[in-house]
């Protein structure tokens, strides 16, 4: 797991560096603008010929920008620079490099300082090929005022590569919010990664991040305290089940799917062939019985057990007692893909989880709709759903949801004592504790019918075999990411679905272990 930390505690370790350590702020912002410019030779085709456009706001990332300005002029690029301040507003470090940078750019007659003065002053780097964005960094608060809204949206709608120093203008660097944002292709940010680089805004505004320095390595920060994780490769493989030798069907992990009605039956089936692939021993797909042969000619390896529906197509209360047995036997019930909506749907949902409390389930779709006012059952489940799910859920607008989703998921994890694996770009899981773990793969792809039974399909396979709600979350939400990375590479983002996903999950596991167990005999 990569530590994610707030923009305060990053804060803190700059103080820290300069009161504690006694390195002048100037050399760290020296440090920083000499790695900038690195990640930026690492990541990006530059030629002789490429013109750089900087814009350095008046704090000390506009500095950090301007010490970048000085390090590309001296390498031979073009650069022109944009001052939203000048020598009257600047202050410390940050004007000691606008003066270093003024003095020098005299010897480079192509290249430009210019004092911003109106928007149209911006034009003049259309023919920028690289844009750094050194406007506003962890010094930015709320949203962002005028000129800087207008600022970052005409920059946005210019052409060139983009880089942002530290993080994007205009993202909340903790919540991962913000109304306008500089969208940028790479992000160097200084020091350690920030929570809201990875997620909202962050996972769609900063393209790919990277890490500068400013010179004082990470050990200030294994002090640090932090409850918000990046997923790494390693902790997918470490989390994924066991199997010992001597397994049977019966010990290899017992699902029991509660799924499908007559409208919807295929979510059902998708997720039920999908625990099989991830490795559970036995999978039993519960339907109706008015769509029981339909669902029976078309899956392949699970077992379909049928409840009387009179009819209807769809999970009643009348029927749950038949289910009763079957919820004994496994060890794992998925409820909820494709169940339907209906009143009677709803309060079986509630009877089946108020019956079984203490037993292991995931909770998706239509089942998470239903338990809106029954979260009382809901302590050592998890729970999947999207953001649009989980604002009905919580009794909130997604919209305001979408803000800040953390502090709204962190509390109803720990008040529920459950797991919430919360869907999206990119998924975020919490736990009861108060942490948060955020899933580093996948891609728009998966925005496709589906796609999301597959999910509830891996999550209780892993779990039936392993017993372990954070490991099956963590391990299932990765590789089913993965999963869609590998169909991305095959077929495009356009061109797979939720089937290719299913199909794909045993590949991902196998990359997986193959990537962290290349030496293993068949
Ligand atoms: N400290 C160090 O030693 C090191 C720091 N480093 C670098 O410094 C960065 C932090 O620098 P910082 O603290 O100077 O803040 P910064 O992000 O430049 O912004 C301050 C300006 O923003 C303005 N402003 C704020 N909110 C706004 C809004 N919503 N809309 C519009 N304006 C807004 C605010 O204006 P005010 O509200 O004061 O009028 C103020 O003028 C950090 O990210 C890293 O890059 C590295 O070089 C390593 C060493
Ligand atoms: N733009 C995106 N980038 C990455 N993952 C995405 C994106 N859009 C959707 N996903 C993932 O796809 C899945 C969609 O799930 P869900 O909305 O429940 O679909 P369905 O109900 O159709 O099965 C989730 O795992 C989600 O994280
Ligand atoms: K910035």
């Amino acid at each position: 797991m990569i530590p994610l930390f707030t923009s305060r505690q990053v804060r803190s370790a700059d103080e820290f560096a300069i009161a504690k350590l006694g390195l002048p702020g100037l050399v760290l912002m020296e440090n920083a603008a000499r790695s900038i410019f690195e990640q930026i030779k690492l990541n990006l085709p530059l030629s002789e010929n490429t013109t750089f456009g900087v814009v350095s706001g008046k704090g000390n990332n506009g500095g950090d920008g301007f010490a970048l300005a000085r390090h590309l002029l001296i390498n031979g690029y073009k650069v022109i620079v944009i001052a939203l301040a000048d020598d009257k507003e600047l202050k410390g470090d940050a004007l000691v490099n606008f003066r270093a940078l003024r003095n020098l750019i005299k010897y480079y007659p192509d290249s430009k300082l210019i004092k911003y003065k109106r928007l149209n002053d911006l034009s003049i780097l259309k023919n920028a090929d690289v844009i750094v964005d050194s406007i506003l960094g962890t010094g930015s608060k709320g949203e962002l005022r005028e000129p800087y809204k207008s600022i970052v949206e005409k920059l946005n709608s210019i052409d060139a590569f983009k880089v942002a120093v530290d993080l994007p203008t205009g993202l909340d660097v903790d919540t991962g919010y913000g109304d306008v944002v500089f969208e940028a292709d790479l992000t160097v940010t200084l020091s350690e990664y920030k929570t809201g680089l990875f997620y909202g805004k962050g996972y769609t505004h900063c393209g790919k991040v990277v890490k500068g320095s400013i010179g004082i390595g990470s050990e200030y920060y294994n002090r640090l305290e932090t409850d918000t994780y990046l997923i790494e490769p390693e902790d997918a493989f470490v989390n994924i089940p066991l199997k010992e030798p001597d397994l049977h069907k019966y010990s290899a992990g017992k699902v029991l799917l509660i799924a499908g009605s007559r409208n919807l039956p295929g979510a059902a089936i998708l997720a039920a062939e999908t625990a099989l692939r991830a490795g559970a021993g036995a999978v039993i797909l519960a339907v109706p019985d008015s769509i029981s042969e339909t669902v029976r000619t078309k899956i392949g390896s699970a077992v379909v057990i049928s409840y009387n529906d009179n009819g209807k197509g769809f999970l009643t209360e009348e029927a749950t007692s038949q289910l009763e047995e079957k919820i004994c036997w496994a060890d794992t019930i998925a409820i909820g893909p494709g169940l339907g909506r209906d009143k009677d749907t709803i309060n079986a949902v509630i009877n089946i989880l108020k019956k079984n409390n203490g037993k292991k389930f995931v909770i998706d779709a239509d089942a998470i709709f239903a338990l809106a006012n029954s979260k009382q059952y809901l302590k050592n489940s998890i729970l999947t759903p999207h953001l649009g799910e989980f604002a009905n859920l919580i009794g909130i607008a997604v919209e305001d949801l979408k803000v800040n989703p953390i502090p709204h998921a962190k509390k109803f994890a720990a008040k529920n004592k459950c797991h919430l694996v919360l869907k999206g770009a990119p998924t975020l899981i919490f736990n009861p504790a108060g942490e948060v773990f955020v899933n580093t793969t996948g891609n728009q792809g998966m925005a496709k019918f589906g796609t999301g039974d597959v999910l509830t399909g891996v999550i209780s396979s892993f779990l039936a075999q392993s017993g372990n709600n954070e490991a099956s979350a963590i391990s299932g939400v990765y590789l089913h990411s993965l999963a869609a990375d590998l169909l991305a590479e095959e077929k495009t983002i356009y061109g797979f679905t939720a089937n290719d996903l299913m199909e794909k999950i045993p590949y991902a596991i196998k990359f997986i272990i193959d990537t962290f167990l290349p030496d293993i005999e068949d």
